[in-house]
């Protein structure tokens, strides 16, 4: 990892150095996603099988999986590992249950009642990046909030051959519909829809760059699909000082960094020293991973900030955005005031970024590039559309009226004036006189 010194750059370097490695190919991923997009809109099936056959060396192109080949793969997974998809689901269940809002019900004032309600989106498109590592974790986090929130129709994608483990876990899940398709296609499929795959309202899930571009171009098209959030190749920053143990920093930077060469992990420290010791662990810990060609790529690209205190290192932080945010500091907790823009944040010795990516509870499905200042991690809230239920009585009308007339002349807007003088007559002519 190149080390910088913060206090020595110009706010561009600055900038520069923060500049994700996937965001320096946009232009090139999105002319190829806008292709593919395309091609599976006006020529469904075939294109899509074509892609599947290309990307993916399916020679058949075959999409579908039928109850019988998902059962037999599901019973293949080992007891073992079953129980560890079912403890990860206890509790990723509980966390996300918990979101549930209940309705809100209230008067503004006399008379005039106001509700906000929620409701589930009909039919979800889950994706689970199958690329490089089948992510058996990805379907708990897509496919448990848009079970309890009541979603009727889950359709889940991965590319092909997908894991039993994966399999198993949706089957878990209640996921309704199964297809072995991945990248850009897959989110074309289920955005437009194809004689196969039946168009879903909302697309969910993490994925690469060209996943991640294709959801962003099928949410702005109005035939397409929404999406839940730009997440992309996983990134981390760490901000660490004296206090923290560097094998351990080490070996959280490495966890994002094995995820794909176009990852990104951050360390910012005040500490020369710690920088140091951590450079050493990564080093001798990479000699022990079976990705470490992947992890080395994805350093490339990551770096070292050496800043001045530790208030310094979240004024950065809150500048980079990260997908995850780790603080191993003497006082972490003291730091989340602090803390504005991170997806995830994970404190304190004892809470590796693992725990939140497997069984903790909390979402993996976190938004990257710099989203994080804006966009939130993924939730129960994410499968449902709030709406809203109004009633006033006629006394609540008059209470309101004059106000709503006042509003609708500075408007110019008759109709509207006219809908509640019509009202208010009304309601006047039938008092009685005192
Ligand atoms: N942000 C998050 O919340 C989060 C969570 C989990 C994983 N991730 C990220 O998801 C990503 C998973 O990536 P992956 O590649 O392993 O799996 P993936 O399933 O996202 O992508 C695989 C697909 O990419 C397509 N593809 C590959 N090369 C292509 C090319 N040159 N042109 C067009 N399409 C191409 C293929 O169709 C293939 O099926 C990683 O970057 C990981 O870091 C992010
Ligand atoms: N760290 C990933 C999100 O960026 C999620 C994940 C799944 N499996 C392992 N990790
Ligand atoms: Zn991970």
């Amino acid at each position: 990892m190149r080390i910088v010194n913060w206090a020595e750059l110009s706010p561009q370097d600055r900038r520069t150095q923060l500049t994700r490695p996937a965001m320096n190919q946009a232009a090139d991923i999105s002319a190829t996603v806008l292709n593919i997009l395309t091609n599976i809109r006006r020529e469904g099936d075939k294109a899509l099988k074509e892609y599947t056959a290309a990307f993916d060396k399916v020679p058949d192109g075959k999409i579908v999986l039928s109850q019988a080949e998902i059962d037999a793969a599901a019973d293949a997974v080992t007891p073992a590992m079953q129980q560890a998809i079912r403890h990860a689901y206890d509790n990723i269940a509980r966390f996300h249950a918990a979101q549930q809002m209940a309705p809100l019900v209230m008067e503004t004032q006399p008379g005039v009642r106001c509700e906000l309600h929620t409701h589930a989106i009909g039919r979800v498109g889950l994706y689970v990046p199958g690329g490089s590592a089948p992510l058996v974790s990805t379907v708990l986090m897509l496919a448990v909030p848009a079970k309890l929130a009541g979603c009727r129709k889950v359709v889940l994608c991965s590319p092909p051959p997908i894991a039993n483990e994966i399999l198993f876990a949706a089957r878990l899940c209640g996921v309704s519909e199964i297809y072995t398709m991945g990248g850009a296609q897959a989110i074309a499929a289920m955005a437009y829809g194809t004689e196969t795959v039946q168009k879903v309202d909302k697309i969910f899930g993490p994925g690469n760059a060209w996943v991640t571009e294709a959801k962003r171009q099928v949410s702005l098209d109005v035939r397409g699909a929404a999406i839940d959030m730009p997440a992309g190749p996983s990134e981390v920053l760490v901000i660490a000082d004296e206090a923290a143990n560097p094998e351990f920093v080490a070996a959280d930077l490495l966890s994002q960094a094995e995820h794909g060469p176009d990852s990104q992990v951050v360390l910012v420290t005040p500490s020369v020293s710690l920088a140091k010791a951590v450079d050493a662990a990564v080093e001798r810990q990479l000699q022990t991973l079976s990705r470490a060609d992947i992890a080395r790529k994805a350093l490339a690209e990551s770096l070292t900030i050496l800043c001045g205190d530790i208030k310094e290192a979240c004024v950065i932080s809150n500048e980079y955005a990260p997908e995850h945010l780790i603080v191993q500091t003497a006082a972490p907790r003291e730091l989340l005031p602090w803390l504005e823009n991170a997806g995830s944040i994970f404190l304190g010795a004892w809470t590796p970024e693992s725990v939140g990516d497997y069984a903790s509870g909390t979402n993996h499905t976190l938004p990257t590039y710099g989203y994080a200042r804006t966009a939130s991690s993924l939730g129960l809230a994410d499968y449902q559309r709030r709406y809203t239920v109004q009633e006033l009585s006629a006394d609540g009308l008059k209470g309101l009226g004059d106000t709503v007339i006042a509003m609708a002349n500075a408007e110019g807007l008759d109709a509207h004036r006219q809908a509640v003088v019509l009202r208010m007559a009304k309601i006047n002519a039938q008092e009685p006189s005192a």
